[in-house]
């Protein structure tokens, strides 16, 4: 594949990707570039075309038409050369061996490529290595023998040994409690801040607010939103008036705007496409306490942006 100079300062670059099985067309036409240095989550629903996109990224899956580069290279090259960290949604963690023999054994692996490739001194030392993947003091423990989170962090740790500039993580919280999922994104965070860039999905959309500069969402093969999360919530017209009802509801579906209502909790929530006649018509009916308009959530610009409609999206309450 012959690689463009330009492509050289993208991490990523798929140009008119296409991938089929048999009939089904995966992945359709897929054009996307992605920056050094940022944060980007690849969004869709089940069957998106998005594990079919990161497998042609990694090297895994050719495309039926079209290219792919990475890092300036093809996928085989960038992964060859230990540039790209890649976690898998799940997998056992080799059983028998201590977190520090079972990374010391992988660090040394990537040692040897990145020396064949000229750059063995980007490898991180072990310590350096357990300390960004926040596993410093699981190093004694055995890798088989450790709780979802922990061994979600290990398997970070496995994805960063080679000092990686760009690191694919697929749902990588998926089934962590709250609790782990801060301690792996805080690991995330760190690589990122550092200079480094990451694809990864997710089904926790809350995540995608909080770390990601780009989000990509998919649908049917091919990209349908791109942009900050802001920007993607713009686009789904109306708002949402909330306030306190305390006792019976009135019939609030017809006050001026109002599309759909909900009521629970003691509040009522309005979904509107003209808040200022709905607010309007709720000061006149002395319906103001807490009072608060609010634009799309990430969750509703997903469901209006992909064909996910009624059914449950990807990134839903879980
Ligand atoms: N090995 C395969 N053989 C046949 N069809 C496949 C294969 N892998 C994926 N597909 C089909 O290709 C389409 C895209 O699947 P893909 O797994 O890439 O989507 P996805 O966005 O990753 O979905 P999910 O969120 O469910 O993982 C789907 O229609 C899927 O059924």
């Amino acid at each position: 594949m012959t690689v463009q100079t330009t492509e050289a300062a993208s991490a990523v670059v798929f140009a008119g990707v296409t991938r089929s099985y048999g009939t089904v067309r995966a992945v359709d036409g897929l054009d996307l570039r992605i920056d050094r240095a940022t944060s980007v989550a690849l969004l869709g629903p089940n069957g998106a075309g998005k594990s079919t996109a990161i497998g042609m990224l990694l090297g895994l899956l050719q495309p039926d038409s079209g290219t792919v580069a990475l890092l300036g290279t093809t996928p085989e090259q960038a992964v060859r050369a230990g540039r790209v960290g890649a976690m898998p949604q799940s997998g056992r963690l080799i059983g028998g061996v201590t977190v520090r023999e079972l990374l010391g054994f992988v660090r040394l692996a990537y040692a040897r490529k990145a020396r064949a490739v000229g750059r063995a001194a980007a490898v991180p030392a072990l310590s350096e290595l357990m300390e960004t993947a926040r596993i410093t003091e699981l190093a004694g423990r055995k890798a088989d023998r450790l709780s979802g989170g922990q061994a979600q962090r290990v398997r970070f740790a496995i994805a960063m040994a080679g000092a990686p500039d760009l690191v694919v993580l697929d749902e990588p919280t998926t089934g962590l409690d709250i609790e782990a999922r801060r301690e792996l994104w805080a690991a995330i965070r760190g690589y990122a801040d550092g200079g480094g860039t990451v694809l990864f999905s997710t089904h926790y959309l809350e995540e995608v607010d909080d770390h990601a500069d780009r989000i990509v969402v998919m649908d049917r093969g091919r990209v349908v939103a791109d942009g900050t999360s802001e920007g993607i919530k713009r686009r789904v017209p109306g708002r949402t008036v909330s306030f306190d009802l305390p006792g019976r509801a009135p019939s609030l579906d017809v006050l001026p705007g109002v599309l759909s209502s909900e009521v629970g909790g003691g509040r009522a929530r309005l979904h509107t496409t003209d808040s200022d006649a709905t607010v309007l018509a709720l000061a006149e009916a002395g319906l103001v306490r807490n009072l608060e308009v609010t634009g799309a959530r990430l969750e509703e610009a997903f469901l209006t942006l992909t064909h996910a409609h009624g059914a449950r999206a990807e990134g839903g309450s879980r």
